[in-house]
């Protein structure tokens, strides 16, 4: 059941969850939750959770969530440096949104494995020169949020002053070269459809990011819905999803429908502004031994032996 979620902070800062139709968190917690699943117990082994990514190893594939303004919400520690510290305790890759450079600087000093998000700001000098700077301070990687574009209001978005536009394909395919230039992989997060899957795949993308951005589309579709076909259209990208990632049954379950790794999201604020970096450590330390049970009963002894085919959608095998 949706709950009416109030967190700190000014108004409008972070998103909490509406309660209407539209709303596509809705929609994916309600189709993540009515996935089953089948036991594959005889013989099975206690599974290892950890993940190989870009020549990196870490501890699970459940990592943190593109954040950013947490530091912003008027209490009186700094969240954005906290989940960074978790992930790097961790041993998980750890995820950075709209910061400054001179913001950014300070979480990417924690030293945790760290991609940063960067907003498809209308002057692309700005894309440009947030990646160098991403790259100096030894980023994990570096990607955009191409489906931040368009406001509520029908009109190019503008955060923090800044506004924001749309990027063509060949934008696309000049930021991935950039990123090589760089010596990073470029991410594009908020992929939701395998026509902008297959641009993404066509245009050097390293990774996409499968989600709708904690609903930015009214009626967007579930991550989890749309996964198997995208997959299929991926090509050697590596395929991330988030999106009601809320503990590590949902991670499962994304990752047996195709999920390189997945992040998760909103489920770590609550402890993160309350007693930062503890709470989440815990947070993700449970959706880890979530993940580890039903890869344990469903006989996935490791990352590359999911199988969609234990997967059950009403009645029926996925
Ligand atoms: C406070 C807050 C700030 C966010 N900032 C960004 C951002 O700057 N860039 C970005 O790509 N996504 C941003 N996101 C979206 C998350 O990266 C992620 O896609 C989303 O929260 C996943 O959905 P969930 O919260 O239901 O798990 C933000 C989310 C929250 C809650």
């Amino acid at each position: 059941m949706e709950k009416e979620a109030k967190w700190p902070g000014p108004e409008g800062l972070i998103p909490v969850l509406p309660k209407a139709a539209s709303n596509a968190s809705w929609h994916t917690r309600r189709f993540l939750d009515e996935i089953l699943i089948e036991e594959r117990i005889i013989g099975t082994h206690v599974a290892d959770l950890t993940m190989q990514l870009w020549g990196k190893n870490f501890t699970s594939p459940i990592m943190m969530p593109a954040f950013s303004h947490l530091n912003k919400a008027g209490l009186d520690h700094q969240p954005m440096e906290e989940y960074a510290q978790a992930a790097k305790h961790l041993g998980i890759v750890n995820w950075v949104g709209m910061e400054s450079d001179e913001d950014y600087a300070k979480i990417a000093e924690v030293g945790a494995e760290t991609i940063r998000i960067i907003k498809p700001f209308a002057d692309h000098e700005k894309i440009s020169s947030q990646m160098a700077f991403a790259a100096a301070h030894r980023a994990f990687a570096v990607g955009i949020d191409i489906d931040h574009s368009i406001g509520t209001d029908g009109e190019l978005d503008v955060v923090d002053g800044e506004k924001l536009g749309t990027l063509t394909a060949q934008d696309i395919e000049k930021f991935a070269a950039f990123s090589r230039e760089l010596g990073m992989p470029f991410v594009a997060k908020g992929v939701l459809s395998t026509q902008d899957a297959a641009i993404c795949q066509k245009a050097g993308v390293d990774a996409i990011v499968v989600s709708h951005h904690h609903g930015r589309l009214p009626f967007a579709v579930p991550p989890a819905m749309i996964l198997p076909e995208i997959k299929k259209v991926s090509g050697k990208m590596k395929v991330f999803a988030d999106c009601s990632v809320d503990d590590g049954r949902d991670a499962y379950k994304l990752m047996a429908l195709g999920a390189d790794a997945v992040s998760t999201g909103r489920a770590i604020l609550p402890g993160l502004l309350k007693d930062g970096t503890p709470a989440v450590e815990k947070k993700i330390r449970q959706m880890n031994a979530q993940l580890k049970e039903l890869m344990g009963y469903t006989g996935v002894a490791a990352l590359d032996a999911f199988d969609p085919t234990v997967l059950w959608y009403h009645g029926r095998h996925f």
